[in-house]
C-alpha cells in the first residue's frame, strides 16, 4: 500500500492497517535492535501523563518502553524514521492535519501484560494527531492474544470494535483523539516500535 493509499484511508475512515509495511529483512534487523537495547537494560516501565502528570500505573499498563532521541537515532532507526517522514508528508497533503514532527518508542509486552482502553491524547498531551504502530515479531497466532482492539466510533454514537493481530511488519495507523484502543493481554512477548506524528515542532 503507497503513503498516498494510507493517506486516503485515514482521510476516509480514520484508521488504516497495512500488511507488509516493511520488508522482513528490515523488520528483523528492527527487531534484533530492539533486543539489543532490552539486554542493556535500557527499557523502563511505560507510564501514563506527562511532566507532573507522569506516574507508573502496571494496573493500567504494564509494558517497557525505550524512547528513541530523533538526535541519536542510529542507522535502522534513521531509515525508519525517514519512512514515516514521507508518510508524514503524505498525511499532511491529503488530511492537512498540520503534522509537523514524530516521536517513537520500542515498546515490549512481557507475557501477561496488557494495556486498558484509552486514547493516545490525553489532556496534556493532545499534540498527538496520528498513531502509527509497526509490529516486529516473528511469528504471532491468534492464540497468543496481545490483539490491538480499536473501538471505531459509528454515526449513529454505537461504536464497533475490531482486533488487529500484531503480526511482524504490518502497519497500524489511526487519529489519535478518536479511536479508543486497548492492548489485549498477550501470552507471548510482544514488540512493537509505537510512533506519534503531532502538530507541534520538536
Ligand atoms: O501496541 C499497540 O498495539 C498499541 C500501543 C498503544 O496503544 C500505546 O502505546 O499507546
Ligand atoms: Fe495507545
Amino acid at each position: 500500500m503507497e503513503n498516498g493509499a494510507i493517506a486516503k484511508a485515514l482521510y476516509d475512515k480514520g484508521w488504516c492497517v497495512i500488511e507488509h509495511f516493511i520488508s522482513d529483512e528490515f523488520r528483523l534487523e528492527l527487531l534484533q535492535e530492539q533486543q539489543e537495547i532490552l539486554a542493556h537494560g535500557q527499557f523502563r516501565h511505560a507510564g501514563i501523563g506527562k511532566g507532573e502528570g507522569f506516574t507508573i500505573r502496571p494496573e493500567i499498563r504494564s509494558d517497557k518502553v525505550s524512547w528513541m532521541d530523533h538526535r541519536l537515532l542510529t542507522p535502522l532507526q534513521s531509515k525508519y524514521w525517514e519512512m514515516m517522514e514521507a508518510l508524514r508528508v503524505a498525511i499532511n497533503q491529503r488530511c492537512f492535519l498540520g503534522l509537523r514532527s514524530y516521536e517513537a518508542h520500542f515498546a515490549m509486552y512481557p507475557p501477561g501484560s496488557f494495556y486498558l482502553r484509552h486514547l493516545d491524547q490525553f489532556q496534556s498531551v493532545k499534540y498527538r494527531v496520528v498513531t502509527a504502530i509497526l509490529y516486529l515479531n516473528d511469528e504471532w497466532s491468534e492464540d497468543d492474544g496481545g490483539a490491538l482492539r480499536m473501538y471505531i466510533p459509528g454515526d449513529n454514537g454505537e461504536e464497533t470494535s475490531m482486533d488487529i493481530h500484531p503480526y511482524g511488519g504490518q502497519l497500524v495507523v489511526f487519529l489519535s483523539g478518536e479511536i479508543p484502543h486497548e492492548v489485549l493481554e498477550t501470552h507471548k512477548e510482544r514488540i512493537s516500535i509505537t510512533g506519534w506524528f503531532r502538530d507541534v515542532e520538536y
